[in-house]
């Protein structure tokens, strides 16, 4: 097993998503899960303090990746996708936490996935084995077990990022102290499934455009409809596509230069086996085993995961179910990052039940239910 900066080692350069690491930010750590040599791209801010009792785990959604902050590096600059969240004074504050964020298991920005070369060679491509979202948490657990973590100060994630999250509390309760899952379930359920499973036999009949199709139908879960009649109503183009048709070309076309198909495939089917509850006698009895201080927070317009669906983790972890208020749906949990910064201000200030507005770290927009 082998950890750290990794001279020279990058996926191989080809599409736009196998480009490397524009920034030199990234690291690399190799390790083994039974049956699987992994390699996990991670970032990090901040440092460890010589107790290694002030990481924090950051995990990201399907088509994010390990940058979660952004910058204007020596290379060109990269936003990250929760900017605004972490850095000096901002509600993770590296000057106190030292933060890591891996690129997950299946994934397509440096960690094995079906791009990555098997044992024999060859890249993975179809024949990379089906991986669950357990398996995901177990080889972020071989990187901190490789960086010296014992226990995570916090586990932070929403969407897929948030089954991991939850997925950590449970199976490895001793090493999460606490816990934010934002716009996420505790299992996935018929209707993800089935909306998974429109995106998948796009995917499978033609990799690319079926890529394109798959972003459209996800994309549409992730915004609601009252913004979208509200952005684009009826409106036409002068080409003749309605604009909300080319707000998903738009979309689709940024998906399909930025990711891996069979990435997508491999993370969705991840996605659709996510229910923590099973082989532990159900959700209830999984939550039970959480001993994290936890944060539970949903979006109010999230078609896609509904309020009710943070209302049941909330309620199995006894703790009130948080509501951050957005038109944006789904995406809230991106784009609301002064709402989820303030519960994340919160969480890592060690009072997740605390009074609303008490102190620097109270609430800023977002609700109990
Ligand atoms: C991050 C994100 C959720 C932010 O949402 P947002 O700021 O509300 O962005 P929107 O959904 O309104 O999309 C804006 C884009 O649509 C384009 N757009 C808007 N109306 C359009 C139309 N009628 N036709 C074509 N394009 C249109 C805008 O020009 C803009 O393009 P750009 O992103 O290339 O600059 C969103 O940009 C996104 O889904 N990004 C994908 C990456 C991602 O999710 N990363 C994080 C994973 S953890
Ligand atoms: C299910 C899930 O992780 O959704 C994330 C949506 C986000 N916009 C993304 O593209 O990752």
């Amino acid at each position: 097993m082998s950890v750290g900066p990794t001279a020279g080692e990058t996926p191989p350069a080809a599409g736009g998503w196998r480009e490397g690491d524009p920034n030199g930010r990234r690291q690399w750590f190799r390790g083994e899960l039974p049956g699987l040599p992994v390699r996990i791209a991670y970032e990090t801010w901040g440092a460890l303090d010589p107790q290694r009792s002030n990481a924090v785990l950051v995990l990201h959604a399907l088509t994010g990746d390990s940058h979660v902050v952004g910058e204007a590096g020596p290379g060109h600059p990269t936003p990250g996708w929760w900017d605004g969240l972490i850095g000096p004074g901002r509600p993770v504050d590296t000057r106190r936490w030292f933060v890591v964020a891996p690129n997950v298991l299946g994934g397509c920005q440096g960690t094995t996935g079906p791009w990555a070369a098997a044992p024999d060679g060859r890249p993975w491509g179809a024949r990379f084995p089906r991986v669950s979202v357990r398996d995901q948490v177990a080889a972020e657990a071989l990187l901190a077990d490789a960086l010296g973590i014992d226990a995570w100060a916090a586990v932070l994630g929403g969407s897929m990022g948030g089954m991991r999250a939850l997925e950590w509390a449970v199976s490895l309760p001793d090493r999460v102290k606490s816990l934010l899952v934002l716009a996420a379930p505790a299992a996935s359920t018929a209707e993800h499934i089935a909306l998974a499973s429109a995106q998948l036999h796009a995917i499978r009949l033609d990799p690319v455009r079926g890529m394109g199709v798959a972003r459209r139908i996800a994309h549409l879960s992730y915004r609601s409809a009252p913004e979208l009649e509200a952005r684009f109503g009826r409106d036409r183009q002068a080409d003749g596509r309605f604009a909300v048709e080319s707000y998903l070309d738009h979309h689709a076309d940024k998906l399909v230069r930025r990711f891996d198909p069979e990435s997508y495939a491999v993370l969705t089917e991840a996605m659709n086996g996510h229910d923590v509850g099973a082989g532990r006698g159900g959700v209830r009895a999984a939550l039970g085993r959480v001993t994290a201080r936890s944060v539970v927070a949903g979006i109010d317009s999230d078609r896609l995961y509904p309020l009710a669906q943070q209302a049941e983790i909330a309620e199995g972890l006894g703790v009130d179910l948080r509501v951050v208020s957005s038109p944006f749906g789904h995406d809230g949990f991106l784009i609301e990052v002064e709402q989820v910064g303030a519960l994340v201000a919160e969480l890592l200030a060690g009072d997740p039940g605390g009074d609303p507005g008490s102190g620097a770290a109270g609430l800023q927009g977002s609700r109990r239910a």
